[in-house]
């Protein structure tokens, strides 16, 4: 179908007005990283505590994308590209929600990572590096497929027969070799509190509980 015969409708009830209610702003939280890294670990953590505070989130990766909206692709660099360029999309509905999106894909290529911040804009994607050594991912293992990659049962896996790109100017870096779950958590807490995100937004009802 022409996109020219596709209109937009506009909402009455606006971005700025769903985050005035919830009392803090929507962004998307951006977890890059090697598989077993921690980037689940993190993120569900993460939301724990900002659910606690009352704040509206969601976390989405492999999990829930993979299995339902990506379920047609595979580990190919174009199928990784598209997934991105999917999760992007959806995270951006999100946040047009006033949700704060917290999103855990390996999402190994900087240009796909940086064509979401633009997508986004600046300011409203957070990019968070959740760095671990490949030596401490493979020693985790934590669903065995660093084992099976190794064995060649798994074709492009990333770090050992697909690359790895990683950030270079993210917001955060968490090292997940060197630091506990819940010291990561707060470094992110306080990178968000320091950037004003959790304050109210537009005077209107706080976040803080
Ligand atoms: N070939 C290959 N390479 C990397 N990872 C693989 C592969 N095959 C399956 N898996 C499992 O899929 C999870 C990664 O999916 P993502 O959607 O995050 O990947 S990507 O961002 O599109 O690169 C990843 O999950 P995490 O361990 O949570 O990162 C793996 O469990
Ligand atoms: N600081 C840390 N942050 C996150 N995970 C950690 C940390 N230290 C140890 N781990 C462990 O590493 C593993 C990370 O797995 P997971 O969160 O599934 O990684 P990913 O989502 O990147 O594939 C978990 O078993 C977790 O308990």
């Amino acid at each position: 179908m022409p996109k020219s015969n596709v209109f937009w409708h506009h909402a009455t009830v606006t971005r700025p007005r769903r985050e005035g209610q919830n009392g803090h702003r929507a962004v998307n939280l951006w977890f890059t990283g090697l598989s077993g890294s921690g980037k689940s670990t993190i993120a569900h953590a993460l939301e724990e505590e900002l659910h606690n505070r009352g704040c509206r989130t969601i976390v989405l990766d492999g999990d829930n994308v993979r299995h339902g909206l990506c379920a047609d692709l595979g580990f190919s660099e174009e199928d990784r590209r598209e997934n991105i360029r999917r999760i992007g999309e959806m995270v951006k509905l999100f946040l047009n929600a006033g949700v704060m999106a917290l999103t855990a894909f390996i999402s190994p290529f900087r240009e796909d990572r940086e064509r979401v911040r633009r997508l986004l804009g600046e300011g409203d994607f957070i990019e968070i590096h959740v760095r671990c050594s490949l030596d401490e991912c493979e020693r985790r293992d934590v669903k065995g497929l660093y084992r099976r990659a190794r064995a060649g049962e798994i074709p492009n896996f990333t770090g050992i027969s697909s690359p790895y790109e990683a950030p270079e100017a993210p917001e955060v870096v968490l090292e997940t070799d060197r630091h506990s779950v819940e010291g990561c958590v707060e470094q992110v807490m306080v990178h968000l509190e320091g950037q004003g995100i959790l304050q109210p937004v537009g005077g209107s009802r706080a976040a803080a509980v």
